[in-house]
């Protein structure tokens, strides 16, 4: 893997991008160092498929900078092109063959000679817990097992830059931890990540940075720790009552606490943000119990990343 250590891996500059008059990117801007993961985290239709979508060369962007490794993606892109691998959101699909050809196919694309091929491939399966659908066609196999298969592929051939955009999709809980240990394992080596989530506890786990965009622009951009610390300062309080959550219930909790942020957590649950928890608490019990709501458990804990996401793209 070749770097370019006095540059970032990605640089972006007030990059914007139009759709004819919807602006899906407004002046994003951020830097991604090499051998780090970065999470790029939003809710859906936020812009991070169209941001991937340039960084990889797939699409030109409206105006702004982007330099990957230092080259200007609107003039370099077969250079970039060649250095990076990108596992997308749509999935590949060569559905008569069987797992094993269809990744030995994959590395010929990417001009892998033989023996290393057969080599290369070995290891991923092994690495991926591939081997007891090697010999399975892709058509007959599971959703789960498609992406595992789709995203293991990736790494038959060599690259400084990996962006994976929702990689962990339809993975059981054992597949996902092997696919996070991995990544791990390919950053320790050198590779940097350009990652994509819904999962929070993931992007936890597996990020140096995280940028948060809504609605094409980024909003906050730190390490795990420091997003919580900067806009997590409030604690979760969170009420489990009989009845179901009703708008009457919501806006009883907001009146008690005008201040805090009210999130309905399942059915029966709200999460109510406090920087006084003790105090919100009591009041919200009185309450409750003045109106005859039923209080089945309550508890305060400290913000998790999610808390901290759930809040800012409110
Ligand atoms: N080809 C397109 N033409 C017009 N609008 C588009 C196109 N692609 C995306 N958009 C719009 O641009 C915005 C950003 O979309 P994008 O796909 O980048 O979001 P996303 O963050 O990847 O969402 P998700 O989490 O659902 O994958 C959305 O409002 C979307 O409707």
């Amino acid at each position: 893997m070749t770097h370019l250590r006095s540059d970032s891996c990605i640089s972006v500059t007030q990059l914007k991008k139009k759709y004819g008059e919807k602006t899906a990117l407004d002046e994003v801007s951020f830097e991604v160092n090499y051998g780090k993961v970065f999470g790029f985290l939003g809710p859906n239709g936020a812009g991070k498929s169209t941001t991937i979508n340039i960084l990889t060369t797939l699409l030109l962007p409206s105006s702004g900078n982007v330099k990957i490794f230092g080259l200007d993606v609107n003039k370099a892109s077969s250079a970039i092109r060649k250095r990076i691998g990108v596992v997308s959101q749509q999935p590949s699909s060569e559905a008569n063959l069987t797992v094993e050809r269809a990744m030995d196919l994959y590395g010929l694309m990417w001009g892998i000679e033989r023996t290393k091929r057969k080599e290369k491939i070995t290891e991923i399966i092994n690495s991926f817990d591939l081997q007891e659908i090697r010999n399975v066609k892709n058509d007959e196999l599971s959703i789960g097992q498609k992406r595992r298969v789709q995203v293991a592929r990736e790494f038959i051939h060599e690259m400084d830059l990996l962006f994976l955009d929702e990689p962990t999709v339809g993975l059981d809980p054992t597949a996902r931890r092997v696919l996070l240990d991995y990544i791990k394992s390919q950053v320790k080596s050198g590779l940097t990540v350009f990652f994509t989530t819904h999962i929070m506890e993931e992007a936890e786990y597996l990020c140096d940075d995280i940028a948060i965009i809504n609605r094409g622009k980024i909003i906050a951009f730190d390490t795990p720790l420091g997003l919580k610390k900067k806009y997590g300062k409030e604690n979760i309080i969170q009420i489990q009552i009989k009845e179901k959550i009703s708008e009457l219930i919501l806006k009883l909790a907001s009146n008690v606490s005008p201040d805090s942020q009210i999130i309905k957590d399942g059915e029966n649950s709200l999460k109510i943000t406090s920087i006084d928890p003790q105090n919100t608490l009591t009041k919200l019990i009185e309450n409750f119990t003045l109106k005859g709501i039923k209080i089945i458990n309550v508890s305060i804990s400290s913000p998790s990343l999610e808390d901290v996401f759930l809040t800012m793209v409110k």
